[in-house]
């Protein structure tokens, strides 16, 4: 079965829908709430709106869409929804589970190499999905939104409808707050006042690890996703798209949902789609099984690559993602040292005081890389590239030659030509990468020594738990990207320790040849 890495790199959906429409300014909405309230009450399709309107948010704050996955009413009634609906007899149940909170269950023996799930289109939400509301459909399609905000906007509106939707117990049972890293960050940034008393404070949190960067440009392309679609969409037709259900807090529940739930299924050629059930699955690191369309049998599978026992949990993956993207995306870090495929990336920069600066500059930008890049060190050791880096970082004048060889080997387009191309400067090289590391090590100790100290201003039991959750994903996240730096770091003390007493027998082995010819 071809893998289906779940999809969730902003760079694939929300820069490609913004740069369609680039040239358009903000233009201020003159809709008023009332207008759009009376036109909206006299559309057929909006006929249980209006108290999806006022069941949607509490406080102004967060959709009362979906459910608290600690209690199963709601994934029991899907459960049977789906059975319902053609979901044929299944060897798993849906239960409270230690990882994950709710997960699939085998209910019987399952053997290695059987398929499980078969989930039919039928029961897909894709970008072709039947709108409930026909004439919001049509407009979305005619102004050709990508599928990703397609999808968002189909399941607000599918999710404001209520009991008139399809989906609705499929709906139900989604979580009200998807634990994706967005939905997460988006909740601090709005109860800024109440539970972060100051921005540095939230910052804080991240501070050590370039997630934090990735989180802000992911939350940066949501708000820009959903302000183009205001301007461009919801605003002209503000009976369709009322702005109190089609507002930023249920763009973000929508897409904290997709980045923890949306599939990329290879055998629809890479369509992507909500598939109810299968996305009860948790991730586990240690199995080898993603989902996938099955031609064969006409539904999304996935083929277990171990036995179960009844009573056990069963996982898939979520694909090989590092500790950052799955708390990213998913809102979980998984276990210290159980992630094979963990990595942390690592910022280099050449030095402004560099005698050559200008012209190794010049060198990386001509191959797309700039004076500051960030490098993935791997459990399993680093790219060559990152070696390249650091070679170019410090060459000294006299290579100045072979600036744009060593560029375009750090920007991947080229191999080095050898192992050790440049022996005179390995040992800088190395260092530079050792200080890279050593500098960052640091700085994860700093925010870890004082995680401990961090104080609990609490106004409520809702916003400690959050407040707690937020800090321990942190702390973890934090300590496992430190313990692959730690690795790095004995690594690399090692071979510069070998290198400089191999030089200095070396040195000895002249001076003593040198004193006998003497
Ligand atoms: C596709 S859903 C899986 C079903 C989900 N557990 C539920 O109750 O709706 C993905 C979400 O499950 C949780 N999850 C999945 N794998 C996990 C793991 N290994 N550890 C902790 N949480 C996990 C995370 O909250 C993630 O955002």
């Amino acid at each position: 079965m071809a893998e289906a890495a779940r999809v969730f790199h902003t760079t694939t959906f929300v820069p490609s829908f913004n740069s369609l429409h680039k040239t358009q300014k903000p233009k201020p909405s003159f809709v008023s709430r009332s207008t759009v309230r009376r036109k909206f009450q006299s559309l057929r399709c909006s006929s249980s709106l209006e108290s999806a309107t006022t069941a949607m948010t509490t406080n102004n704050q967060e959709v009362r869409w979906g459910c608290d996955i600690d209690s199963p009413e709601n994934a029991l009634a899907l459960q049977k929804w789906l059975s319902d609906c053609g979901l044929p007899p299944q060897k798993m149940g849906i239960e409270k589970v230690e990882v994950g909170e709710r997960g699939l269950v085998a209910l019987k023996n399952i053997r290695k190499g059987e398929k499980l799930l078969f989930v039919p289109p039928s029961l897909f939400i894709t970008a072709d999905s039947q709108w409930s509301c026909q004439e919001a459909g049509e407009i979305m399609k005619k102004y050709s939104v990508p599928d990703w905000p397609l999808i968002a906007t189909y399941l607000i509106s599918e999710a404001s409808l209520e009991k008139s939707s399809k989906w609705s117990n499929y709906i139900a049972a989604l979580p009200r707050q998807p634990y994706s890293l967005l939905y997460c960050f988006f909740f601090c940034l709005q109860h800024l006042c109440v539970v972060f008393r100051t921005r540095a404070e939230l910052d804080r949190y991240l501070e050590a690890s370039q997630i934090r960067e990735r989180a802000i440009e992911r939350i940066n392309n949501v708000i820009g996703t959903y302000d183009d679609l205001r301007l461009r969409i919801f605003s002209k037709h503000p009976q369709l798209f009322p702005e109190e259900v089609f507002n930023i807090e249920s763009f973000k529940w929508s897409f904290g949902i997709l980045f923890s739930r949306l599939v990329r299924l290879p055998s629809m050629d890479g369509r992507v789609a909500l598939v109810p059930w299968a996305d009860m699955l948790n991730h586990s690191c240690e199995v080898e099984t993603f989902l996938d369309y099955d031609r064969s049998s006409q539904g999304v599978v996935f083929t277990t690559d171990r036995t179960y026992q009844p009573g056990e949990q069963v996982f898939i993956s979520y694909g090989k993602k590092s500790n950052g993207e799955l708390l990213l995306s998913y809102g979980f870090v998984p276990r210290e040292g159980t992630n094979p495929s963990d990595s942390v990336e690592l910022p280099f920069s050449l030095k402004k005081s560099d005698k050559c600066y200008k012209e190794k500059l010049e060198a990386l930008r001509k191959h797309g890389l700039s004076g500051s890049h960030c490098f993935p060190i791997r459990v399993t050791g680093w790219p060559q590239e990152l070696i390249a880096y650091a070679y170019l970082a410090v060459s000294p004048p006299g290579m100045i030659g072979q600036f744009e060889e060593i560029a375009a080997a750090a920007s991947n387009k080229t191999a080095m030509k050898k192992d050790k191309p440049y022996p005179e400067i390995e040992e800088q090289a190395l260092q530079f990468i050792l200080d890279s590391c050593e500098s960052s090590i640091s700085k994860y100790t700093k925010f870890l020594q004082a995680s401990g100290s961090m104080d609990l201003d609490v106004t409520s039991p809702k916003q400690i738990n959050r407040r707690l959750f937020l800090k321990q994903l942190a702390v973890d996240l934090c300590n496992s990207e430190r313990r692959i730096l730690y690795r790095a770091q004995a690594v690399l003390r090692r071979r510069l320790r070998d290198m400089r007493s191999g030089e200095l027998k070396a040195l000895n082995l002249f001076d003593g040849l040198r004193n006998l010819f003497k």
